[in-house]
């Protein structure tokens, strides 16, 4: 199982620390972006993001949750993103903001949040690189997973063979008692935020972490 530490869930005055702790453990980082309006928090603009770059050589996912996704693609490239993952209700054209993404050099992402139909994606076969299937609402921490996730963990699985593949990452509720579920269910990673910043020893935890399947 791999992990996208999420910055969210980082000491905000010690972020720099917070990444150097996890850097040697990770798989890359994940950033949330959201607007105050499509999501109820402001968070992380692309300034951030390129000193997140300067910082670490770890794969940078920015996850766009706000209204208008195709205004920021262009600066999170810029900053340095590796991974740039959409919403549905961010884009009016979501196969020409997800190519837009691809373009710039950058791997694709299409998150499906918790109220979206899994199935809604066979549409998208070859659009994208990276299923973030959200596990709570968006824009939230520190709540419970929905536990439907593991049945659309499923249903991601057994579709995914005969769209060309994409990786599958489950983003929101990564618990000691959730992710070992998610595993089984065949998510390829995960996003965890507290799990592992809330942790005694963060290292210790992704180490446990990588070693579930
Ligand atoms: O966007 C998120 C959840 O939607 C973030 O990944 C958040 O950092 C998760 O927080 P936590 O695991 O601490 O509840």
């Amino acid at each position: 199982m791999k992990a996208f530490v999420s910055l969210w869930s980082a000491d905000p005055l010690d972020i720099g620390g917070d990444i150097d702790r996890v850097a040697g453990h990770a798989d890359g980082f994940h950033i949330d972006v959201t607007d105050g309006h499509l999501t109820p928090q402001l968070l992380f603009g692309p300034d951030f993001v390129a000193a997140v770059r300067k910082r670490t050589e770890l794969a940078i996912e920015v996850h766009l949750m706000v209204t208008h996704a195709d205004v920021w693609i262009g600066p999170f490239l810029e900053a340095g993103a590796d991974i740039v993952t959409v919403h549905r209700r961010s884009t009016r054209d979501l196969p020409a903001t997800l190519a837009r993404v691809a373009e710039g050099g950058a791997t694709p992402g299409l998150a499906v949040e918790t109220h979206e139909q899994v199935g809604d994606v066979t549409a998208l076969a070859g659009a994208f690189d990276r299923l973030l299937l959200m596990g709570t609402e968006i824009g939230v921490k520190g709540v419970e997973v929905d536990p439907r996730v593991y049945g659309r963990i499923g249903e991601a699985v057994a579709l995914r063979e005969g769209m060309g593949g994409f990786d599958l990452f489950v983003d929101g509720g990564i618990r000691r008692h959730t992710v070992g579920l998610m595993a089984a269910a065949g998510a390829d990673g995960v996003i965890p935020g507290s799990f592992v910043y809330g942790a005694p020893d963060p290292a210790a935890r992704l180490a446990w972490l990588h070693g579930l399947r």
